[in-house]
């Protein structure tokens, strides 16, 4: 299944509260493809061949091959893995719970748990950049990538450079909430199937991002799940565009999209790696200026903010003297 899921397959999907269009399946042949890559909106490219050589990247062979390192494997109550930012907890004063664990363990004893997990267990999400040390056979399998491909269009689109390339391996109906990330990201599915909603960036005043000194900085306050409408109206008027991402597929998730990724219910683990790039630099800025630029221009008017008033509870009070009944 990929793509268009069937009827079937819709059902299995967990119903939200938003609408969605399907994201645009191309050929990486079709000039249409980078057109969109160039506009920076999403597209699946269905025949890239970008990780062929990693589509046998099963649990049996990663065991095999990944080497007796440990890897960074977060462990969740439920089937929730929300990104958080450790460093920011020190900082931010309130008690924070982080709302997942982080544990080190090898390959083969992560697949051991994966295999004895039943319902009612912790949740496991293993997620490790790969570096070199992992074993031969991956460093093989990596340097067999389409990597003329990727590199071509990372000139065309004046990227910067490649910064991680992450392996994930989740269970079936592990979710990584809304959130979005700075960086340019080629997501690649290797194994299993993956439902990848997407936001474009100009949606911050809809999913409502916590304040960017706090440890879930670039996440969604929202739970799509158990949607607060009081507390946050904005809500009511999201639209999304979604994809399932089978096997051998890539999806460019444009740097500040926000983006939900779930491993499909009952259809077993899943491998993916993606491919996180710099965005490049903004030659001559234009007016008016695009969402992507509104919104680093939001983050540095917080960290400024932040850093004038040390207290967190000032720059709220501050930003309604200034806008409430002045720029309203
Ligand atoms: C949830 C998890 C394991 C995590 C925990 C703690 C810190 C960071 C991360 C992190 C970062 C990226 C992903 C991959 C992907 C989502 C997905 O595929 O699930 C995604 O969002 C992207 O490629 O941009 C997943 C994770
Ligand atoms: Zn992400």
């Amino acid at each position: 299944m990929n793509g268009s899921a069937s009827g079937w397959e819709k059902r299995q999907l967990n119903k939200y509260f938003f609408n969605t269009e399907p994201i645009p399946r191309l050929s990486c042949h079709d000039p249409l493809a980078e057109e969109l890559i160039a506009q920076e909106k999403p597209v699946v490219l269905t025949d890239t061949k970008l990780c062929d050589s990693a589509l046998k990247w099963d649990l049996d062979y990663l065991a095999e091959n990944m080497g007796s390192e440990k890897y960074m494997v977060f462990v969740s109550k439920d089937n929730k893995f929300k990104y958080y930012d450790e460093a920011k907890i020190r900082q931010y004063s309130s008690n924070f719970i982080p709302p997942t664990r982080r544990v080190d363990m090898s390959f083969p004893e992560f697949v051991r748990k994966l295999k004895e997990w039943k319902e009612g267990d912790e949740r496991i999400y293993l997620q490790q950049g790969l570096n070199n040390t992992v074993g031969q056979a991956i460093v093989m399998d990596f340097l067999q990538f389409n990597w003329e491909w990727l590199n071509v269009l990372q000139k065309k689109n004046n990227w910067g450079p490649l910064t991680s390339n992450l392996l994930l391996v989740g269970m079936e109906s592990n979710i990584t909430p809304v959130h979005y990330d700075e960086q340019q990201n080629f997501f690649c599915q290797l194994v299993g199937y993956k439902r990848c909603i997407l936001f474009a960036p100009e949606y911050y005043d809809r999913l409502y991002p916590y304040p960017v000194y706090h440890p879930h900085d670039r996440q969604s306050q929202v739970d799509f799940e158990n949607p607060d409408f009081e507390r946050f109206p904005g809500m009511t008027h999201l639209e999304g565009v979604e994809t399932v991402l089978g096997p051998g597929e890539v999806l460019h998730i444009p740097m500040y999209w926000w983006h939900q990724i779930e491993s499909l219910p009952n259809r077993g683990h899943t491998v993916s790696v993606n491919f996180w790039y710099k965005g490049g630099p903004t030659e001559k800025v234009e007016h008016p200026l695009k969402p992507q630029q509104k919104l680093a221009v939001m983050r540095n008017i917080e960290k400024m903010l932040l850093e004038a008033l040390k207290d967190p509870a000032e720059v709220g009070p501050l930003l309604r003297a200034l806008v409430i009944g002045r720029y309203t």
